[in-house]
Order: structure tokens, then sequence, then C-alpha cells
């Protein structure tokens, strides 16, 4: 298992709106992308770009959101998860199997277009950790 560069920061927010506006006007932020929902995954999406990584601001949409039990504990919002690129999703896949952690699900289409999983916080130091397949042009 090749573990790549870090691809975001998962930030849950209660508004995205508001979030949108700490980090333009007190972070400085100077390319935020447009707010974008997810039904499938049960969140509303916006990307704020640093020099070396995204910050991936996310608010729940609907009530089977799984960031609605995080917000009721975190209602300011906060750190969610961590997001790492890896070049193959199948062979991360079954590594991390491999080494009994519990991944979240199978496979499906996160908010970069590729396919992404989830390794249990428990499993991982406390720490949500999602796996990103690297988009194609990067491999
Ligand atoms: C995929 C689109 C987009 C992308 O980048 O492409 C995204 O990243 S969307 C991000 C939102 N989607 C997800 O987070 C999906 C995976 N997450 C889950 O399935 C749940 O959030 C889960 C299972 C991690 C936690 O579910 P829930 O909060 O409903 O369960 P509990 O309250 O029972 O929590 C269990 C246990 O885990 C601790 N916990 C929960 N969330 C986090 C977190 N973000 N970071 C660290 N720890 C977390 C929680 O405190 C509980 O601990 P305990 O000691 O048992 O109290
Ligand atoms: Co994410």
């Amino acid at each position: 298992m090749i573990l790549g560069r870090l691809n975001h920061i998962g930030v849950a927010t209660p508004s995205i709106d508001d979030s949108i506006a700490v980090y333009r006007d007190v972070m400085g932020a100077t390319a935020i992308g447009e707010p974008f929902d997810l039904p499938a995954q049960g969140v509303r999406v916006c990307f704020v770009d640093t020099p070396n990584t995204q910050i991936e601001l996310i608010e729940p949409l609907g009530d089977a959101s799984p960031i609605r039990a995080f917000l009721e504990k975190n209602p300011a919002g906060g750190q969610h998860h961590l997001c790492y690129e890896v070049p193959d999703i199948q062979a991360a896949l079954a590594w991390f199997r491999s080494k009994g952690a519990k991944v979240l699900g199978e496979p499906r289409t996160g908010a970069h277009g590729t396919p992404i999983f989830f390794v249990h916080p428990k499993d991982m130091g406390g720490v949500l950790t999602e796996i990103m397949e690297s988009p194609r042009e990067q491999h």
C-alpha cells in the first residue's frame, strides 16, 4: 500500500456559508470553490484551497447524514476527517482489511469524482480516515 499526499482535511460545520466567511475574511483564503450537494453521501461540500492541500467544508444534507451525530456532539463543528490519496483503491481496501481495520462500507464515488472509503476512527488512533484514489491524471 502506498500512502500518498494528504488530499484534504474534512471540517464539519453547521453552516458552510458561515464557514466560508471565516476562511475568506479571517484566514484570507482566496480560492474557495462553489458549494455543491452530494446527496448520496449526505453532505453539502465546499473546498477551500490551501497551497498544499484543501479544507473540505461539509454540512449535513438530509436526515440520514453521517455527520449529524458529530455535530450534535460538536455543535460549532470541527475537524472531522483526514483524506489521503492512494494509487489503487482496491489494493488499499485489501490492505486495510488485511490489517484488521474496520472499513466503513464499500468504495463509492467521493467529492473529487474518484472512489473513496473510510476507516473507522477506532482503528486509526481516533482519526476518521478517508482513503481516496488519486485522480487519473496524477498516476
Ligand atoms: C464522501 C464525500 C466526501 C469526500 O471527501 O469525498 C466526504 O468526506 S463526506 C464525510 C462524511 N461522511 C462520513 O464521515 C462517512 C464515514 N463516517 C461514518 O460512517 C460515521 O461518521 C462514523 C461511523 C465514523 C461515526 O458515526 P456516528 O458518529 O454516527 O457514530 P458514533 O457517534 O457511535 O461514533 C462512534 C465512535 O466514533 C467516534 N467518532 C465519530 N465520528 C468521529 C470523527 N469524525 N472523528 C473521530 N472520532 C469519531 C465517536 O466519538 C464514537 O466514539 P466513542 O468513544 O464510542 O464515543
Ligand atoms: Co472527505
